[in-house]
């Protein structure tokens, strides 16, 4: 990958849903390849509507968006589903195959992929999350866990240029939380991960966004922004009881 060119271009972006609720009200954001970017904020601040226009679920009032160059339109949307794998909060959401090898594959085969070229796909996938021994279990067998790594799976056998998580962390006991950080911390791949995990934020993302009221609030790196004790209070973050932000990053 190219690093420093930009995976993703956000230009002044608005939408209002068909009720009239405004959710966002002009968002500029650019996401440079192999950043790993924290998207924070309180409900109800636009998030999971910023993450819907990035590939499409829901097209742009105002504004662009663009994925590796290419602007999410209508003629564009199957290239930019490629090219953006979300990864939702419910890893139910995304599997729905007898088997896991049949689940990662499902995506690379609709691309086209056959035979050998398919099968290193979803090895090489499943590897990456260490789900490489879970091939031919039915996905409801396994753990919550293991099944948000093997959701985490399917997105990466697409070879996606960003990889957008919605809460990552959630339902996640201590040690599955640390092996799927330690999972995305090895990724080469741009990442941007929505949160109300502050502490996860700043183990795996140097930078952060805050979205407040549909507009981004403040975009800086995670350990300056967690420090800005006045920054959380005025968007309703908090970090957990007795955790304190180190003095100094990493
Ligand atoms: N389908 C919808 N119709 C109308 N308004 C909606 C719809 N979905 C979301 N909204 C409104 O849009 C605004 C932004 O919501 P959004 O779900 O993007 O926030 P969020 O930051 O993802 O919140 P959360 O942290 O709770 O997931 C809110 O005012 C919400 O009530």
């Amino acid at each position: 990958m190219t690093s420093g060119s930009p995976s993703l271009v956000v230009s002044r972006l608005a939408y209002a849903y068909p009720d009239g609720t405004q959710a966002l009200y002009g968002v500029d954001l650019t996401i440079r390849r192999g950043e790993r970017v924290a998207l924070l904020g309180p409900n109800g601040a636009g998030k999971t509507t910023l993450v819907m226009h990035l590939n499409g679920i829901l097209t742009a009032g105002h504004g662009t968006v663009e994925v590796g160059g290419l602007p999410v339109r209508a003629d564009t949307l199957r290239e930019i589903r490629r090219r953006v794998g979300l990864v939702f909060q419910d890893p139910d959401d995304q599997l729905f195959m007898p088997t896991v090898r049949e689940d990662v594959a499902f995506g690379p085969a609709n691309l086209g992929l056959r035979g050998a070229e398919l099968d290193r796909r979803v090895r090489d996938a499943l590897e990456r999350v260490g789900m490489l021994d879970a091939l031919d279990r039915p996905p409801h067998h396994l753990s919550f866990g293991q099944r948000r790594r093997v959701a985490v799976a399917t997105v990466l056998a697409m070879e996606p240029e960003i990889l957008v998580l919605d809460e990552p962390s959630s339902n996640l006991d201590p040690a599955s939380r640390r092996e799927l950080a330690e999972i995305l911390r090895s990724l080469d791949v741009t990442v941007l991960m929505v949160t109300h995990d502050l502490p996860y934020a700043l183990e795996l993302c140097e930078r952060s966004l805050v979205m407040s009221d549909g507009v981004i609030a403040a975009d800086g790196p995670t350990h300056t922004l967690l420090a800005d004790g006045r920054l959380l209070a005025d968007h309703r973050l908090e970090l957990p009881y007795g955790f304190a932000v180190p003095a100094h990053p990493g």
